[in-house]
């Protein structure tokens, strides 16, 4: 077959011009990544011959060369596992497969030192290679196949593909490194790099110095079945980049057996970065399975539970069978017992770090709260514990605050928990709806994760007490006791006048709203919308309508506050010479404002201009 010269993906060009224009500031990661990968197809190959024998023939033990050449100025990194078709060579090494890369590479500003971090958490693998090289060679041949390919690009936008029907089982990448770079065939250097980064890859890499006799360079030893006073931090951190592929500090590392009836070794690391793609819809877990140091799968849904999704790490079990399938995983006994295992050690770790004043809880909150809050209604059996480790923002302080903490501060007479949902902090804070609460210094929880508007209506109660949104009807701040906030009852307008506004509003607007009535919730404000127990809140219907699946707009119970200034004129006024076209204008207004200030455009934007205008003409 002729070369085959292919383009490639218009992402991967992107990010090529990114890598070789030399984002990182330590290059010799390269040769972290390009391990990396060789011991992943290692251990792909490894599980996949325990069914199929035949794919180890000839050469059953797995090994990672290094083989410089000084002369030639070339750094080649092979290995002996599963390697590629032709097909996956051309979609692996061509193309970006991950989720969420175009979003990723959107967010890239060109300006270097941003790029930089965004880069870490996203993760260039095999195309860091052309940080040091100017032209990358991969020769390879799949486990079981009889005949092999060869990749060469020079990363500028294009690659080619010819048979190499030399070529060994598994891959050997060979980089022709450019001028500057040429530090990268010492062997010094090489094993120091190593010994930095990848001291803990569990197959042998071996490095061929000149003539002298080829030596392993690493431990090869898989680390969690060290002991933790075997490993420093510097090795669990090194695991931690290989395993998760990430690049910043672990924020919590968990090393740990489990023994008793059933046996696990685990290694588990909490990130103190959002890794990009933590909001994928798939949710995924990103646990690797081991069993017997054996890899199985980094893909098991059974092994944690997507709100634990930020995960990372390794588990080793001793009791699965190693030829167990992925349809043997799904119900299965022991791994629904590592699971709870894992998931008690993981929350046991947070609480741990919460109440350590230490353990920097809130930066673990800020990066990963809004996904471990969808265990609250997703994990029945420890909602409470769940619970327990949420922070939220809240009226008092700036600060974060427990749910606990809260309700020590509720005041007498105060039943409730109060929330209310949004997407911004500062406009929530502004919110009208809260103007009684703060009066009567009443605190309201300020949630604004979108994940906040669905486990707020699941759960009903925390300590026997009932949370509720300050914007739905019916939050009974009269029993809340506060001598300030009583005396400005004799503030209102008198109570007949209240009556006939509200009759002659009611007419005005017809079916625009579901209610009006006078609040207890506004002191300053003179309207607002709310909700009608039972109702959708406002800010769920928002959500949805931006997502297409809204209801159609529902009407809302309009509030007037019976001691403002504007009210009580509008409700002297009519009660003095009747509803007319300016009352129905002013009606009309009073609702468009509400709505303004829940962040909604008026109804009819002309409209509202126009009754705007009148109404400020007659104050001229
Ligand atoms: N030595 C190798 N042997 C077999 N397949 C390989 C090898 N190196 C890379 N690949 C394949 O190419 C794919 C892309 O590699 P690359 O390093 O870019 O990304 P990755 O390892 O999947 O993820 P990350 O970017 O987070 O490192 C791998 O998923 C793997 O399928």
């Amino acid at each position: 077959m002729a070369e085959e010269k292919r383009q490639f993906q218009a992402e991967v060009g992107k990010l090529l011009d990114i890598v070789v224009h030399s984002l990182y500031s330590n290059k010799e990661i390269f040769l972290r990544e390009l391990i990396s990968n060789a011991s992943d197809s290692c251990d792909r190959l490894r599980y996949a011959a325990l069914t199929e024998t035949d794919l180890l023939s000839g050469d059953p033990d797995f090994v990672i060369r290094l083989i410089p050449d000084e002369k030639a100025g070339t750094l080649t990194i092979a290995d002996n596992g599963i390697g590629m078709t032709h097909d996956e060579l051309v979609a692996n090494l061509g193309t970006i497969a991950k989720s969420g890369t175009s979003e990723f590479l959107s967010r890239l500003t060109g300006d270097a030192k941003k790029d930089v971090n965004l880069i870490g958490q996203f993760g260039v693998g095999f195309y860091s290679a052309f940080m040091v090289a100017e032209e990358v060679s991969v020769v390879t041949r799949k486990a079981g196949d009889a005949s092999g390919w060869r990749w060469v690009s020079d990363g500028k936008g294009e690659f080619t593909v010819t048979e190499a029907p030399e070529a060994a089982r598994g891959a050997a990448i060979t980089l022709k490194l450019r001028e500057a770079e040429k530090e990268f065939t010492e062997a010094f250097r090489l094993k120091s790099i190593v010994k930095k980064y990848s001291d803990h890859i569990a197959i042998p890499v071996k490095l061929k110095d000149g003539d002298k006799e080829e030596e392993t360079v690493n431990s090869a030893s898989a680390l969690w079945t060290r002991s933790k006073s075997e490993v420093t931090a510097e090795q669990y951190k090194e695991f931690y980049h290989h395993v998760a592929h990430a690049f910043d500090e672990p924020w919590s590392t968990l090393h740990f057996k489990a023994e008793g009836a059933i046996e696990y070794t685990g290694l588990l690391f909490v990130p103190s970065s959002k890794p990009f793609d933590l909001f994928q819809p798939d949710r995924k877990q990103h646990v690797k399975l081991y069993v017997r140091r054996v890899f199985i799968t980094d893909d098991c849904e059974e092994l944690l539970p997507p709100y634990l999704r930020f995960v990372r790490g390794v588990v080793d079990s001793q009791d699965l069978p190693l030829n167990v399938s992925r349809e043997m995983l799904q119900h299965n006994p022991i791994l629904a017992k590592i699971r709870s295992g894992l998931i008690k050690r993981v929350l046991g770790e947070l609480k741990k770090k919460a109440e350590d004043a230490e353990g920097n809880y809130d930066a673990f909150w800020d990066a990963f709260g809004a996904v471990l809050k969808e265990g609250i209604y997703e994990d029945f059996e420890r909602r409470d514990e769940i619970l327990e480790l949420c922070r939220f923002r809240s009226t008092h302080g700036d600060g974060w605050t427990t749910l606990a903490d809260y309700v020590g501060r509720m005041k007498d007479g105060q039943e409730a928990i109060y929330t209310i949902t949004g997407d911004d902090l500062a406009k929530l804070k502004q919110s009208p709806q809260l103007e009684g609460f703060k009066a009567k210094g009443v605190e309201v929880l300020l949630l604004t994760d979108p994940i906040d508007e669905f486990w707020v209506s699941a759960i009903p109660r925390y300590q026997e007490k009932d949370l509720r949104s300050v914007t739905a009807a019916g939050a009974d701040l009269g029993k809340v006791k506060s001598a300030e906030a009583d005396d400005k009852k004799a503030d209102e307008a008198p109570a007949d006048e209240v009556a006939t506004l509200i009759e002659a509003l009611k007419l005005a607007l017809g079916d625009k709203v579901k209610d009006v009535r006078p609040s207890e919730r506004l002191t300053e404000s003179a309207v607002c919308l709310v909700a009608d127990a039972g109702d959708m809140s406002m800010h769920l219907e928002k959500m949805l309508r931006a997502h297409g699946q809204a209801p159609g707009d529902k009407p809302r119970i309009l509030e007037i506050n019976p001691r403002h200034g504007l009210i009580k004129g509008l409700a002297a006024k009519v009660k003095a010479s009747g509803t007319g076209p300016l009352v129905e204008d002013m009606a009309a207004l009073l609702l468009d404002q509400a709505r303004i200030v829940e962040g909604e455009p008026p109804a009819d934007a002309s409209a509202f201009a126009r009754r705007l205008v009148s109404v400020m003409e007659l104050g001229l």
